[in-house]
């Protein structure tokens, strides 16, 4: 029995992880549980896994699930430090970084030092502090599983002993609902027209990462980290389609790719029972049903972030914290209605050009340089 912490158990990764969870009793004791603020469905999940802790960022929430919760012995804790203490646990063995957005940096930091596997979903964290991470790593006996799903992919196509051989890494995107679209189509766009992916049912965030083409920005970043690979041996194809999750060409001209359902079950159960495979929750691929799969080139001027992604990732030290920190704040008031979509790539783009890097980032040093990129971008718009 594995002892799993999810942090973000509220959202559509984490309730998808209780979802497979639900199905695998005999396998994974829910010890944690994290949520924004979301207190409602956090009570319903607590009552359902009586896990030993939840934690609430929202501290005025406290009472609230301490009230509906002590009857149960279920232990309430707050805010980062009861996410940074529930991820050491030593029942814990593994952590499903579910949460959105860098806030997930200092818990992954320590739940790598206290040596637990992490099924790593929250994909900036590993974009702002990615050296940090690999150094974390060296110096403890924790792993990173991959649960995105492209990484999912490139990591069940990558023979560990032949890392060599690889020629190049190619990430599929799916396009995103504007695929297609000019900048002057894209005018006009409302918060619900882009969280409306034409492939998966996401949180906002992302969903508006992926309209934007920021999400396959991060996600190569996030592969340079994870595989140890140069951003010129990294290529993004639009697969419109999003069977094929990625791929992975070698040098002997062979392309092994993983192919699947849009179900995010499959890369989450993976990265918990790794190396081991069993039963799927989910309806298996039907081939009879796929009239074709296809490619296109991805418009990099119509969707410039993919174009900032590269350019930060190449750069390298502080300017993916930059293109990240930015982003965050331009999708937020880009969800309150205060900004239009293409002002997103182009607060990005100011806040990248108005940036001197530094290199050899302290935790505190990201910590600082992401509230001085936040204000930045507050004071533009
Ligand atoms: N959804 C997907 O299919 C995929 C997601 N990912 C990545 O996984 C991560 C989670 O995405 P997704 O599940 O879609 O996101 P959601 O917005 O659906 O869920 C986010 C979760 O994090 C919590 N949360 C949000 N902000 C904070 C905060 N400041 N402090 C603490 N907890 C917080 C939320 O709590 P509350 O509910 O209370 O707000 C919720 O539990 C992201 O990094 C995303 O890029 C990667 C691949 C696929
Ligand atoms: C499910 C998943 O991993 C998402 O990151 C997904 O890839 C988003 O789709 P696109 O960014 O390709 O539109
Ligand atoms: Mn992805």
């Amino acid at each position: 029995m594995k002892g799993l912490c999810i942090l973000g158990s509220t959202g559509s990764i984490g309730t998808q992880a209780l979802e497979v969870v639900r199905h695998m009793k005999d396998e994974y004791k829910v010890i944690a549980i994290t949520a924004k603020s979301n207190v409602e469905l956090l009570v319903k999940q607590a009552k359902e896994f009586k896990p030993k802790y939840v934690v609430i960022m929202d501290e005025e929430k406290k009472k609230y699930l301490e009230d509906k919760l002590c009857n149960m012995g279920i232990k309430v804790l707050t805010s980062l430090e009861g996410m940074e203490y529930v991820v050491t646990l030593k029942e814990v063995d593994i952590v499903l970084t579910s949460v959105v957005g860098m806030i997930g940096l200092r818990p992954t930091i320590q739940a790598i030092r206290a040596g637990k596997r992490i099924a790593l979903a929250n994909k900036e964290t590993m974009v702002v502090a990615g050296e940090i991470i690999k150094k974390e790593l060296k110096k403890s006996n924790s792993e990173i599983i991959p649960v995105d799903s492209e990484h999912s992919a490139i990591y069940q196509c990558i023979d560990d002993n032949d890392q060599k051989s690889i020629r190049r890494i190619i990430l599929t995107a799916s396009g995103g609902p504007f695929r297609g679209k000019k900048k002057s189509e894209l005018i006009n766009v409302t918060p619900e027209m882009a969280i409306k992916h034409p492939r998966w049912n996401m949180g906002k965030k992302i969903s508006v990462d992926s309209a934007t083409l920021m999400n396959k920005a991060l996600e190569v970043i996030e592969a340079h980290w994870l595989f140890d690979i140069d951003y010129d041996k990294i290529d993004v194809i639009i697969h419109p389609q999003s069977i094929i999750h990625s791929m992975v060409e070698y040098i002997d001209g062979s392309i092994i790719a993983q192919l699947g359902p849009t179900d995010m079950k499959i890369p989450i159960k993976y990265a918990l029972e790794y190396p081991k495979r069993t039963k799927g929750i989910c309806n298996y691929l039907d081939f009879k049903t796929i009239s074709a799969l296809t490619f296109e080139e991805v418009d990099y001027e119509t969707f410039e972030c993919l174009k900032l992604g590269y350019e930060a990732g190449k750069i390298g030290g502080s300017m993916p914290l930059v293109l990240n920190s930015a982003n965050e704040e331009a999708v937020r008031l880009f969800l309150e209605g205060k900004i239009s979509f293409l002002d997103i790539p182009q607060i990005v783009k100011h806040a990248m050009r108005n940036h001197k890097v530094e290199y050899n980032l302290s935790i505190e040093r990201i910590l600082e340089i992401e509230k001085i990129i936040r204000e930045y971008v507050n004071s533009i718009v």
